[in-house]
């Protein structure tokens, strides 16, 4: 039987063409169906509308009881009448009724969740592959974390920066991951701070509980601010500032050019140091890098002391940073050399001894402490390892061995110590000034075990790429820690200060003292009173 040919349009090159028209005359249904519902949604919504309220009137009239369904349709008959009789009545009912038709018919369904583009998807996806050996293990049946397996099973909730980083991200993990171990954990914020972009300051928040991690990308903290007067009671001193997350208080600060009229104003979150009989951290010991911004810290701390006490200061460094407080108000000494640091130093111990004695007795006499124990006196010593290694050469005595009676009982007599030194000199600092100083400072570069070394506590946040001078941490007593940026107070007589920074510090110096102080001498031994001094 001879065979009959396929119709043309089942070969290969017909089936082709045929395939082609479908797809194109479904793709031209497709827009014209789009066009459509583009030209008839008002009338779609109207009728929707219209729709709804025949039926809300349909139940009215349901609802309504036999009895008084005659009045009401006299009334609605009445309304009817008054409308059609009244200028532009009509035309006014029909646009009113449009209105409630359109208000009523609109589209009420929620908008469809919005799903990350695709390539956060993909930096979502890359992110959790990278976890996949640290969240998984062979025996587990059912792996939260798998090769081949999905993000969106793992990863919570996620956040977008402006550049399309992750900028927050908080994520499951399975129970039997060591979330207890510094070095898992270390490990795994390794793979997440280099997945999710390096040069940022990442925030790890591991609750162990519900085994979720939560991963915060963190703002720069700003370096804008300088020094100025702060709006903080008496007894406390601001260190510097921190995250809005950190901390409950904030602080109103100028921004912008010192003396500027339009300088701007912002409230920023500050670290409070709280000094004085009260405190519980009383003595504070900051170390960092060189340059990186230890001697501003204690600049800016002897410039907020003087407000309200007494500021002695003792400089190692001896690079007459400190040259701009000498001789002013509230400054008995600025000493930068070993005879003059520890004649000032032992001062200090006799003027602790002597507020001790006092406070004593006036409260054997029943009296509050005289008024010249209540007013603060600081000490700041920098770089003490300068003077310990120049004490050794020349066979004297440490100046630190004379900071133990301020440093043990300075609280009780208002007197506060702090240290600043940087991380190669702390092998020099003595055992009583490690142990006394409970409130801490890091500033500049240092590893995660250095910084806790000084902390007591690694920061929770990775360091920044670059800390610029002033930056650090943090913490006081056993609380957590703070990110920190120091208040920019350089040295007023450095030729490289602005002229707005410049001015920003001399306006907050005392005025020069009238009559310059008295030079401390020893061989004067100060009395201390038999009798109790006074009361105020
Ligand atoms: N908080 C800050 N804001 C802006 N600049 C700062 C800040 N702290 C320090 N600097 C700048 O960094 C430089 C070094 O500061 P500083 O002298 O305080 O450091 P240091 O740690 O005492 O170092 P060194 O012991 O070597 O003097 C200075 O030019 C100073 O102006």
């Amino acid at each position: 039987m001879a065979r009959r040919p396929l119709p043309r349009i089942l070969s290969k090159d017909g089936a082709q063409l045929a395939r082609t028209q479908l797809a194109r005359s479904r793709e031209l249904a497709r827009t014209a169906a789009d066009s459509a519902t583009d030209v008839l949604h008002p009338l779609i919504t109207l009728s929707r509308g219209l729709r709804l309220l025949a039926s809300a009137g349909r139940g009215r009239w349901a609802a309504t009881p036999k009895d008084r369904r005659g009045p009401l349709l006299f009334l609605v008959a009445c309304v009817v009448l008054v409308v059609a009789l009244a200028p532009y009545g009509p035309l006014l009912a029909v646009v009113t009724v449009m209105a409630a038709a359109a208000w009523l018919g609109r589209d009420r369904t929620p908008p469809a969740p919005e799903r990350p583009d695709e390539s956060r998807t993909e930096r979502l996806q890359v992110l959790y592959d990278a976890l996949v050996p640290y969240f998984s293990v062979p025996e587990d049946p059912a792996p939260l974390y798998a090769h081949g397996g999905e993000w969106e099973k793992a990863f919570t909730a996620h956040e977008f920066d402006d550049a399309g980083r992750v900028g927050q991200l908080v994520l499951r993990y399975p129970a039997y991951f060591p979330d207890g171990e510094p070095e898992a954990r270390a490990r795994v914020e390794q793979v997440l701070t280099a997945k999710a972009g390096r040069g940022r300051e990442y925030r790890f928040g591991w609750d162990e509980e519900a085994n979720q991690l939560a991963v915060t990308v963190l703002p720069p903290l700003p370096a804008d601010i300088v020094a100025q007067r702060f709006v903080t009671a008496p007894g406390e001193s601001v260190l510097g500032f921190t995250d809005p997350s950190e901390v409950q208080r904030t602080l109103p600060l100028s921004f912008g050019d010192y003396g500027d009229p339009y300088e701007e104003q912002r409230d920023v979150p500050p670290v409070v140091w709280r000094t004085g009989t009260r405190s519980t951290e009383p003595h504070l010991l900051a170390v960092g890098q060189p340059g990186s911004g230890t001697s501003t810290l204690l600049r800016s701390l002897a410039l907020q002391a003087l407000q309200h006490g007494d500021v002695l200061i003792v400089d190692g460094g001896g690079t007459g940073e400190y040259a701009c407080l000498t001789g002013r108000d509230g400054v008995p000494a600025v000493e930068c050399a070993l005879p003059g640091a520890l004649a000032s130093l032992e001062w200090a111990t006799r003027e602790t001894e002597r507020r001790l004695v006092a406070i004593n007795l006036a409260r054997q006499a029943g009296d509050p402490p005289p008024a010249d124990t209540r007013r603060p006196l600081w000490i700041l010593l920098d770089r003490p390892s300068v003077f310990a290694h120049l004490a050794r050469v020349d066979d004297r005595e440490d100046p630190q061995d004379l900071l133990q009676v301020p440093l043990r009982h300075g609280r009780a007599a208002n007197v506060t110590v702090v240290v600043a030194e940087q991380y190669d000199g702390l092998d020099a600092l003595s055992d009583t000034v490690r142990q006394h100083t409970r409130a801490r400072v890091a500033l500049g570069p240092a590893s995660a075990r250095q910084a806790a070394a000084v902390l007591g506590a690694e920061p929770r946040t990775t360091p920044p790429a670059q800390m610029p001078p002033g930056r650090g941490y943090a913490r006081l007593g056993q609380g957590p820690v703070h990110r920190l940026q120091v208040p920019r107070t350089p040295d007023p007589y450095d030729d490289a200060t602005s002229e707005g920074d410049r001015r920003a510090v001399l306006d907050l110096l005392p005025p020069r003292a009238a009559r310059p102080p008295e030079p401390i001498d020893l061989s004067k031994p100060e009395r201390v009173p038999a009798e109790p001094v006074a009361a105020e």
